[in-house]
This record gives structure tokens, sequence and C-alpha cells, in this order.
């Protein structure tokens, strides 16, 4: 392992002192934590982290390596890693390399040695904050650095994730719907836990247009997970619109969810620090359960949580809320088939108490809502 120092500078002026982890280098981004204590894999590939530095509460990472199987995307997507103690050993018989040597062959910035403990205190306590990682530079020379550096409020980052090109991912079986997956940063167990019910996924670039989404003749329109301030997507919003007034059965996962609550109507607004982790308890209004979810955002939908709303696609309502802190985890049009939710039902990492969202989609799909 490395043992050039590295810094990691919070633009409070926080310093955590350690080694360089990965590559060698500077890095700037939103300093967040994430609570899973398995899956850094599947984190380090989601493109919903693009720009920002991820330290990982559970203390031993690395454990099990990298492999071929698991990553969600084509590359590491966060700006920069932050770890306590990185296993010196992989161990896992899918394992293909190491993690410090994967991060090192992206150039992706890492520290080690940290105490993330008391980074996640801190960030807990004081919120999200712009960071930099550094193994080339002083503290002094890097804060500056940080606080000349972009904020995420109002970072407009779907265009940097989205493809470049429309692609199909088959259906398994035979296709029994077609669906438009409007491409916000999209994770691959997305079109997967779709494929598996039979839908051919058509998966669309950001910038697609409503009359070349209506012109696909789409059964049902996805909206993906994504990077950066919903506040910023007018054009993925004008595209939930554009289902919404169709009448096309509509679902929505994470910034998706940000998406269609913009689309109905209602803002968004950046919490503190953010729910990232594989077991958020998050209830389900309508039958009271609760399911156990992996989330990651930092930002949320401002909806009323009692009563149902009158919007312009007629009443909707909050479906889910987080059992943590109340914030708003999913909404339900009444009036249209169109629903979303703010957490990961494709759980890469996580649990799968909600993959029966996607049933739901197929069966909004098949008009038995
Ligand atoms: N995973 C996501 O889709 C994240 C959505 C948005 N970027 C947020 O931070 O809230």
């Amino acid at each position: 392992m490395s043992t050039t120092p590295a810094l990691l500078v919070l633009e409070d002026g926080r310093t955590f002192r350690g080694e360089a982890f990965g590559a060698i280098g500077e890095t700037f981004g939103e300093a967040v934590f994430t609570t899973g204590m398995t899956g850094y894999q599947e984190t380090l590939t989601d493109p919903s982290y693009h720009r920002q530095i991820v330290a990982m509460t559970a203390p031993h990472v690395g454990n099990t390596g990298v492999n071929g199987e698991d990553d969600e995307s084509a590359k590491i997507w966060v700006a920069g890693y932050v770890v306590r103690d990185p296993a010196r050993i992989s161990s896992n018989w899918r394992a293909t390399g190491a993690l410090g040597d994967r991060l090192a062959e992206e150039g992706v910035v890492g520290i080690a040695g940290v105490d993330t403990r008391a980074l996640t205190r801190h960030l807990r306590e004081r919120g999200a904050m712009r960071a930099a990682i550094s193994s080339i530079e002083d503290r002094e020379a890097v804060l500056e650095k940080v606080l000349a550096s972009p904020s995420m409020a109002g970072a407009d980052l779907v265009g940097a994730v989205t493809t470049p090109e429309p692609y199909v991912v088959n259906a398994e079986g035979p296709a029994r719907f077609r669906v438009a997956a409007i491409d916000l940063g999209i994770k691959r167990n997305t079109p997967r836990r779709m494929a598996a019910r039979g839908i051919e996924v058509h998966v669309l670039p950001a910038t697609t247009s409503p009359e070349a989404l209506l012109e696909l003749d789409p059964d049902g329109v996805f909206f993906s997970n994504g990077p950066g301030d919903p506040a910023t997507a007018d054009g993925p919003v004008a595209l939930a619109r554009t289902s919404l007034g169709a009448d096309l059965p509509t679902f929505g996962i994470c910034f998706g969810n940000q998406v269609l609550g913009r689309a109905l109507g209602f803002g968004t607004y950046k919490l503190r620090y953010g729910h990232r982790g594989i077991n958020q308890p998050v209830l389900d209004r309508e039958t009271g359960k609760v399911e156990v979810t992996a989330h990651n955002h930092g930002f949320a939908v401002d909806a009323p949580r009692e009563g149902t709303a009158e919007t312009e696609f007629g009443r909707a309502e909050v479906s889910h809320v987080c059992l943590n802190d109340d914030v708003v985890e999913g909404l339900n049009c009444l009036d249209k088939p169109a629903f979303s939710v703010q957490y990961h039902p494709e759980a890469a990492a996580g649990p799968h108490d909600a993959d029966y969202l996607f049933d739901r989609f197929v069966k909004l799909m098949e008009g038995k809502n």
C-alpha cells in the first residue's frame, strides 16, 4: 500500500490527514457519507455520485476486491473516496483485482487512514459541504481551491452522465412492453429489473425531445436516478409533463422522483446531509408496511405530507416517507398512471424489499392500477 501522505480538506477548514489511496493527485467535490457496509463497487460506479467525495462509514473497505460483474455503469463516478482501513488482501471467488488498484487505474483520488467516525459526525452536524482530497498540495493551497470550487446546489450534472445515443436492453423472453427510460444517470440493474419482467427498455438521452419520446410510442416512461440538483433538470421535467399529459404509465426513481415532483408543480430542496446507505426504513403509507431500502440522495421533494394535493395533472399524494426524518420518499398520482420513489428499488447494492415497485409499473402498463 502507498504511504504517500494525503489530506482531506473541508470547506469550513476541518482537515483530516491520512495516506493516499488509489491515484495520487487532487480532487474536488461535495463530501458525503454512506452507511452501506457492502456494495462499494456499485457505489463507486453509480453515476448519481458524480462530483461527490464519498466517505464510507464502514471501517474496513475492499475486503472482496473488485470484479467484472458488479459495476453499475462503465466507470467509477465518485470524485474521491474516503476510507478508514482498506483491506490489504482481496478475498472473494469473483475478485479480479484490488480496490485500491482499480481506483488508481481509473485516476480516482482517495484517502485512507481517516477517522471516518469523526468525519461523519462533522458532516452530520454541519451538513454536506465542498471538499478536496490532495496528495500533492499543502493545506492552505487546497482550502483556497475548495472555497473556489462549485457547490452541489445549482449543479446541472445530467449532461455529463447521460448516454450520448439511445440503446435497447432486450426483454428476457418475449417482450410484453416497450418502455422509454430517460437516462439521467441510470444504473445497469434498473433496465435489468425491467427486462426480467418482459419489458424492452429503450434507454434514451436526457436531451430527448418530447416529440421524439412520443414517436417511440412507448407503453410506459421511466425516469432514472442521477447526479446534481433536480432544480436544474428543466428538460427532463418537460418530458415528465409530456408523459403525464399523454396519460402514459410513468415511473421515477430518485432523481426521477424529484423530476416527477417538479412536473407536478412541487419544489425540491437540499437536505442537510442527505440519505446514503442500504438500510433506510421507509413507510408505505397505503399498506402501512415498512421497507428497508437503499438510498442515495441529497435533495428531496417538498410536497404536503397530509392529504391530497391538487396539481395541474390531477390529485397527487405522498405515498412513502422516511421513518428517520419524515422526508418525502414517494409520490403517487391519483388521476394519472404515475408514481415515483426517492429510494432504490433496483437495490444495487441493497435489500430487495422494494422490488415490487417494478411490478406496480407493469400493472400500470397492463391498465390494472
Ligand atoms: N440517486 C439519485 O438519483 C440522486 C438524486 C439527486 N442528485 C440527489 O442528490 O438527491
